[in-house]
């Protein structure tokens, strides 16, 4: 890993908090890392500033250089990159697809032959090394790459080998999933302050709370559901606030989160078939 050179492709929310992620872990040096972009000049100027890494446009780009891509744009964009980036790439050349919804198999059929291609799917919790992200190898992908790949997503949390069929799931799940919480809190938040609560205070005790239950959920052996028994006692305040929460729909409301970003993913997905009328 330490002798790679990894280019961004997208210098956006998402590859910077990879970047800022890999750089923390130590594992990887400013100096193994590029960021593109199309031609934004001043965001490139900022990353390279930030993290001191190299920052060029696409076109300054020498790709011959670079062992692994790491693809940052937004899904609409794809079928622009991959008609670039055939005649300038070779297949043992590792993509990195970070882009919700994109199948490998998609991509493959308009790269090179046996293009070495893995879809990853983090969350912005990369910036800070917690990240859940799935990992899915392509068809023509070696295991040694796949380890690759997972250990580099290691540097950003925790990562899991994952069939793609489950990626839409997963995406749902943990692509998104936190901003599931942050709407959450951002509720919190206004019910604490309408009541006389500081802000900054009751956004402090609110992430607190929040961070205490996720890591009892790691830390400790009961489920969720047993967690949350613990704490609901006959007639007390959790029931009341339970009752409330079901009875406008809070439980149903998270599964149907989940299920519409997973359908938005799926939906998002190119089909193999619908070739580019570029393809050689
Ligand atoms: N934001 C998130 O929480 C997550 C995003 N993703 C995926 O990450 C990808 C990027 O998302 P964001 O960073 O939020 O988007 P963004 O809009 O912040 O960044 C996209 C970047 O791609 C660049 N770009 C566009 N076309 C390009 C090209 N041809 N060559 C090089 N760069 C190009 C843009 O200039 C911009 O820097 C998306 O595909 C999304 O599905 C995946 C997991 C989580
Ligand atoms: O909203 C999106 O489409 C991206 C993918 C997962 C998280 N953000």
């Amino acid at each position: 890993m330490n002798n790679k050179r990894i280019a961004f492709l997208g210098a956006g929310n998402m590859a910077e908090a990879i970047i800022s992620g890999f750089i923390q872990s130590g594992k990887l040096a400013a100096d193994q890392l590029i960021v593109t972009n199309r031609n934004n000049h001043e965001r490139l100027d900022e990353l390279k500033k930030k993290y001191g890494i190299e920052a060029v446009t696409k076109d300054q780009l020498d790709y011959t250089t670079i062992d692994i891509f790491i693809l940052a744009m937004k899904p609409k964009d794809i079928d622009c990159v991959l008609e670039d980036l055939r005649d300038k790439i070779t297949a043992d050349q590792l993509l990195i697809s970070v882009l919700a919804g994109i199948s490998t198999s998609y991509m493959e059929e308009n790269l090179n032959d046996r293009q070495q291609i893995i879809r990853v799917m983090p969350n912005t919790s990369s910036m800070i090394q917690e990240s859940a992200t799935a990992v899915s190898p392509g068809k023509y992908v070696d295991m040694e790459q796949v380890m690759l790949a997972k250990e580099l997503m290691k540097c950003i949390g925790e990562a899991y080998i994952l069939d793609e069929d489950k990626m839409d799931i997963y995406t749902g799940i943990a692509g998104s999933g936190p901003a599931y919480f942050y709407n959450l809190m951002e509720h919190v938040e206004e019910v604490g302050c309408q009541a006389g609560l500081d802000r900054e205070l009751v956004r402090e005790i609110g992430a607190q709370t929040l961070y205490g239950a996720a890591k009892m959920i790691m830390e400790q052996e009961e489920t969720p559901k047993e967690l949350r028994e613990n704490i609901t006692s006959p007639n007390g305040t959790t029931a009341a606030g339970l009752d409330a929460l079901n009875e406008h729909g809070g439980g149903m409301a998270i599964i149907e989160a989940v299920k519409c970003a997973a359908a938005r993913s799926k939906a998002l997905s190119k089909k193999p078939e619908k070739k580019l009328a570029l393809q050689r």
